[in-house]
């Protein structure tokens, strides 16, 4: 848990100058908008331009009106015609006015909608990019976890940024109006917001810089929040008595956020009230100075109507734009982590114009002299290796825990890029390939693959994407992986939802699963298959079974096995012993036995029932 909770510091305040220079982001946003959907962009403007100039329309009826009503009350036998028109061209204004209105909260909701999902679409496009070892970094997740958050929470932004220029346009047409009068209204006007805007420029600045700080822990409340209920962790909650650990934890961290937050809610409150009192005390001064001119007669009752009905709106319009553009500012910063997110690039690049991975490899895949250091450890995962796979091989990756084999298997992926040394395949390093394409000959069942909570179709068809509705490869896949005698026990059969999250899903055992997800490695017609202990929930006679056919069915193929049952093993054409990242032992079983070293040690163990 936290020791030291972020303070909203003036030291780790943005500037005022960053602040402002956020603004920058805002076409980029727009060309978002626009790229999303143009005709709804176009819509929402043009209702907005006609929305803009109705104000002016409205109060300058309004005192037309007011003067012809006393005019006629004066002149009792003239026509009423005018004022019939005047009160009919304000009733049309009203409903185009709500009309309008209608239009634009519609177009707003629609046009947000749909950036949010092209945002959220474009963010696992691009997430997908990146490298494995950039999602293992806890900064680069923060980073994905604000970006995440402006998904949705930034479409606001969108009916600000535009309700900002349709009022700025209303502003100007009744400032003209009140020019016409007396200009220094306007100036008593923009002085007395000025205060307001000031405190909530400030305190946005705050907000923002406190929302940003606690990141970490906010995604630390998320996941507290999702141990504590969800079905996945609902077993080990409950038999450990987590409950009220959890809570707790997650009670104390929420405490010490909401309370930085009410200070900052209080004082901005406090602020707010006070600031905009002098707005109000000018609004009045003003509106005695009309009101005088009119009881001397200088004005029309009309006029007056006018000015203070313009003076009023004027009055709110002006605090209101202020507002709102302190919070177009923060939303515009807010902005900056999504698209700074989407300028992470990754370091193993996609590399499209590389070479095509010969089909069939002639050569082999030869490691040399490769090693490995995760990003942030000093130690080397891997160091030294140095061998080959013939084509057609199958070999055998044996180790204790953390010797390094998933590591290798990573690497063999490009998921990682070696530290030092090459990996080639017939003769060429791995990132001189196209990397979808490197990746397309690959296919791996990790020992954490996912399990689906979809169909039992789709968690077969994962493997071979492309071929979703291909019924037939599917059930072939199921049938090699032993898979087909789980499906047929299913209500639902290929259909069947798996996990208990969804409606009518059934949950499976591991080593059902783990027949489900090993069909995922023959849907795919890759070169290479790495299987890393996909088998070991399945009981000794399954797995045994599931090699003897796996060896059988990718004749011809490369196959890499990862296991810690040494009967399973000793199936490989070679295998590879690793202990600390470095091999140490490599060759036959028969081999391996006859050197009489640790892999022989750990074999007669196994064998004689130790291990
Ligand atoms: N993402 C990671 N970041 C940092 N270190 C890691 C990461 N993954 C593994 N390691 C470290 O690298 C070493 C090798 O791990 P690896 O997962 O390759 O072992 P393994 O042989 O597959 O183990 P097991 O049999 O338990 O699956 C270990 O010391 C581990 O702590």
């Amino acid at each position: 848990m936290r020791k030291n909770p972020p303070k909203a510091s003036p030291k780790n305040l943005p500037s005022f100058r960053k602040r402002f220079s956020a603004l920058q982001n805002l076409p980029r946003f727009f060309a978002l908008v626009w790229e999303t959907n143009k005709a709804l962009t176009i819509g929402n403007i043009i209702f907005r331009l006609i929305k803009s100039a109705l104000p002016l329309l409205v109060l300058y009826i309004g005192k037309e009106i007011i003067d012809e009503v006393i005019r006629l009350m004066d002149h009792r036998t003239d026509s009423h015609q005018y004022l019939w028109i005047l009160v009919g061209a304000e009733l049309a204004l009203t409903i185009i006015s709500d009309l309008l209105n209608r239009c634009i909260t519609l177009f707003d909701s629609l046009l947000g909608d749909l950036v949010a999902n092209k945002t959220s679409v474009d963010l696992v496009h691009h997430a997908a990019k990146l490298d494995l070892y950039q999602f293992e970094n806890p900064v680069f997740y923060d980073k994905l976890e604000r970006a995440r958050r402006q998904t949705s929470g930034r479409t606001v932004l969108l009916s600000q940024t535009l309700a900002q220029m349709q009022d700025i346009l209303t502003l100007i047409s009744l400032g003209a109006g009140l020019v016409v009068f007396n200009p220094w209204l306007i100036l008593i006007l923009i002085v007395a917001v000025i205060p307001s805007f000031i405190g909530e420029t400030h305190f946005n600045e705050k907000t923002y810089s406190l929302t940003r700080s606690w990141t970490p822990e906010r995604r630390e409340l998320d996941y507290l929040r999702y141990l504590g209920s969800s079905a996945e962790t609902v077993k080990e909650v409950k038999v450990f008595g987590l409950e009220n650990y959890l809570a707790s934890r997650f009670k104390s961290l929420s405490d010490e956020y909401y309370d930085a937050n009410k200070k900052i809610a209080i004082s901005r409150a406090g602020w707010g009230y006070l600031l905009s009192a002098i707005g109000t005390f000018a609004y009045y001064g003003a509106y005695l100075f009309v009101l005088l001119q009119t009881l001397s007669g200088l004005i029309t009752i009309g006029t007056m109507t006018f000015l203070s009905g313009s003076f009023q709106r004027m009055h709110g319009m002006l605090q209101g734009i202020m507002t709102r553009f302190s919070g177009i500012a923060e939303n515009a910063l807010y902005l900056q982590d999504l698209f700074d997110f989407f300028e992470i690039q990754p370091t193993i690049p996609a590399n499209e114009s590389g070479k095509i991975v010969p089909k069939p490899i002639r050569k082999g895949i030869v490691f040399e002299n490769v090693g490995f250091k995760y990003p942030d450890n000093d130690f080397w995962a891997l160091r030294n290796l140095s061998f080959t796979i013939q084509p057609g091989e199958k070999l055998a990756l044996v180790g204790e825990n953390g010797a390094g084999k998933t590591t290798l298997v990573k690497l063999l992926a490009s998921l990682y890029k070696p530290t030092e040394g090459r990996i080639l395949i017939d003769g060429v390093d791995l990132q001189d390939y196209q990397l979808a394409d490197l990746r397309a000959n690959i296919g791996i069942i990790f020992q954490d693959y996912i399990r689906y909570e979809m169909s039992v179709s789709d968690n077969i068809a994962v493997g071979d994407i492309s071929n979703i509705d291909d019924k037939a490869a599917i059930e072939n896949a199921a049938n090699m992986s032993m898979a087909l005698d789980v499906i047929s026990g299913l209500p639902n059969k290929f259909e069947q939802v798996l996990g208990k999250r969804f409606k009518d899903g059934t949950e499976l055992s591991g080593g059902q699963w783990q027949k489900i997800a090993l069909a995922r490695a023959y849907m795919r017609n890759a070169q290479i298959v790495v299987l890393d202990e996909p088998t070991s929930a399945l009981d000794a006679r399954a797995e045994h079974e599931v090699f003897k056919r796996f060896s059988g069915l990718i004749q011809g193929k490369m196959a890499v096995l990862i296991s810690h049952r040494f009967s399973t093993v000793r199936m490989a054409d070679r295998i590879l012993f690793l202990e600390k990242g470095k091999l140490i032992e490599y060759g036959s079983h028969e081999a391996l036995l006859d050197q009489d070293g640790k892999y022989a040690e750990l074999f007669n163990l196994q064998a004689e029932g130790y291990l």
